[in-house]
C-alpha cells in the first residue's frame, strides 16, 4: 500500500516531515537541501549540490564529520521514497578519504544498491568540483509500518 495512505487524514507525509534537519526548506537551522530523483527502474538515484559555511565547520575550513554524516544518511533516505516505502537508517557506516571544504560547491550522490525484503541497501558519495570523492558511505535502510512513524509524533 503506498505510504501516504497510512496517514493520519489530512496530514501529508511531507507535512509530517517539515522541520527534517536536512531538507526541511522552512527549518531555519536546518541544511535545507534539495535533491534532484532519477527513478529509472535499475537507477535510483539522488543528487544535490551541497554549499555548507562556517556554521557547519569542523576542523578550520572543513565541514564536521557529523555534518558529512548527515548528508550521507539524507542523501540516501530520499532513495526510500522511489521505492515507495517508508524506511529509517538501521546502519550508516562513513568513509572520510579528504577533508571536505566548506563554501564550496560539493555533490552529493546517492544510489540504491539493492533490497532484500525490508531491507534496502544504499551508498552514498561526496565529491569536490575538482572530482576528487571525498567521502564515501553505506546504508542500510530498513521499511517500517508508517504506523509507527505516526506514533513517534508529539
Ligand atoms: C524516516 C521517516 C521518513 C518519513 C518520510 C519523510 C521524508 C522526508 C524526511 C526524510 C527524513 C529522513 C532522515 C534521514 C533518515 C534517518 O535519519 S531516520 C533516523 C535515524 N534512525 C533511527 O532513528 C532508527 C532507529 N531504529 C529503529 O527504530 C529500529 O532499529 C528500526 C530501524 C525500525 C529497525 O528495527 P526492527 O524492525 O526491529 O529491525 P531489526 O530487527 O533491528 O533489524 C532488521 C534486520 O536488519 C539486520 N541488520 C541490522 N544491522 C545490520 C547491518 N549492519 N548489516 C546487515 N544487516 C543488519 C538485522 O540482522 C535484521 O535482519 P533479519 O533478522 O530481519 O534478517
Amino acid at each position: 500500500m503506498p505510504p501516504e495512505s497510512h496517514l493520519p487524514a489530512g496530514k501529508t507525509l511531507d507535512e509530517q516531515a517539515s522541520h527534517c534537519f536536512g531538507c526541511s526548506p522552512i527549518n531555519p537551522i536546518g541544511l535545507q537541501l534539495t535533491f534532484t530523483l532519477t527513478t529509472e527502474a535499475e537507477n535510483i538515484t539522488a543528487t544535490a549540490t551541497v554549499q555548507l559555511t562556517r556554521n557547519h565547520e569542523g576542523p578550520p575550513g572543513y565541514l564536521h564529520g557529523g555534518i558529512i554524516a548527515t548528508l550521507m544518511d539524507e542523501a540516501m533516505s530520499k532513495l526510500n521514497r522511489p521505492l515507495n516505502l517508508i524506511a529509517m537508517t538501521r546502519n550508516l557506516e562513513v568513509d572520510y578519504l579528504r577533508p571536505c571544504p566548506i563554501e564550496t560547491p560539493l555533490t552529493l550522490t546517492a544510489h540504491h544498491l539493492h533490497r532484500e525484503g525490508r531491507k534496502l541497501f544504499h551508498s552514498a558519495t561526496l565529491t569536490h568540483p575538482d572530482g576528487t570523492v571525498l567521502a564515501t558511505a553505506k546504508g542500510l535502510f530498513l521499511a517500517i509500518d508508517p504506523a509507527l512513524l505516526n506514533r513517534r509524533q508529539p
